[in-house]
């Protein structure tokens, strides 16, 4: 018999925490402007998952006082016609922030899209302009879910400096970047991949573990160093992380559940730089 020896790193009451900041300083928008935050929401096709995610997002919007102005194109919409629908977005002076729902089909040229987000708007911070300030320590948006991340283990004071931070995954909205703001706090970063070669020996030297692959329970307790943080970034079908959370937490000292962990984190990471992205916008 082992029994779980880890805490908890608790998603939905630090972004309950953070939402209410964002909602009091939308008010504060509104009240001394008379233009109430707006966030633009894409989403191409009908994929259940990602209608689910939106649907959070703009719920989530309207419990904090920021508006949400919705766009929904068909499956079969082009590369053209989605940077169009966009680039729309980013010249509307009454929208604030735009988020396209990632991914879009295989026959859109997703990245094109993204980069028709204008700087000041891209409050998910998915553009190349927004991936560089975060990769030269610039003020910019962070990506949410890095940004959330990021969050959650400076809520719970998790020293980062000298530390090993291994992050499985590399993808451009969620591992790399990351794995780039973990260097920017002094963590010694190694990233893992499809093609990295015996994962298990590199996953048991972290310190810090960032799993964001995308697999289901991917990542096995008996490659939890003893003490590691362990944050579980994935979002699998039915709610199930990358982390075996069972297994992981009986040697982690601190874990994400999921649900319950990163998830909220990013959801509350969009609202705040909706609200900033506004409140630049609106000169204040
Ligand atoms: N451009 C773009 N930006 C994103 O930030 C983005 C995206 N595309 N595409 C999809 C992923 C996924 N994602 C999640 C957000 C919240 C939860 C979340 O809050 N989940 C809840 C559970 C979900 C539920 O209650 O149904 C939780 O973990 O507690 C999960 C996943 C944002 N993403």
């Amino acid at each position: 018999m082992s029994t779980s020896t880890a805490a908890l790193m608790d998603g939905t009451a630090l972004a309950r925490r953070t939402v209410e900041e964002t909602a009091a300083r939308a008010a504060e928008v509104t009240r001394r402007t008379g233009v109430t935050p707006c966030l633009a929401t894409v989403l191409v096709g009908e994929d259940p998952a990602s209608v689910t995610y939106v649907k959070m997002k703009r719920n989530r919007c309207a419990q904090a006082g920021i508006r949400s102005q919705h766009v929904e194109l068909p499956a079969t919409t082009t590369t053209e016609e989605l940077v169009a629908a966009i680039t729309a977005l980013s010249l509307d002076p009454e929208v604030h922030g735009i988020l396209l729902q990632h991914p879009v089909g295989p026959h859109i040229d997703e990245r094109a899209a993204f980069e028709a987000i204008a700087p000041e708007k891209d409050v998910d911070g998915v553009t190349m302009a927004s991936f560089a300030a975060m990769g030269f320590g610039l003020p910019g948006f962070v990506s949410c879910t890095p940004g959330g991340i990021m969050r959650l283990l400076d809520a719970y004071d998790v020293e980062l400096s000298g530390k090993r931070a291994v992050v499985v995954g590399r993808s451009a909205i969620l591992g790399k970047p990351a794995g780039l703001l973990l260097l920017g706090r002094d963590a010694t970063v190694t990233y893992c991949h499809s093609r990295t070669r015996d994962l298990s020996s590199v996953v048991r030297e972290a310190d810090v573990l960032v799993a964001a692959v995308g697999r289901p329970n991917f990542i096995k307790g008996e490659d939890i160093k003893p003490g590691a943080v362990v944050v579980d970034a994935g979002y699998n079908p039915g709610n199930v992380g990358d982390v075996d959370f069972a297994s992981a937490a009986e040697r982690a000292s601190l874990i994400t559940p999921v649900p319950g962990g990163v998830g909220p984190m990013t959801i509350a990471v969009l609202l705040a730089q909706t609200v900033e992205g506004a409140e630049r916008q609106l000169g204040l």
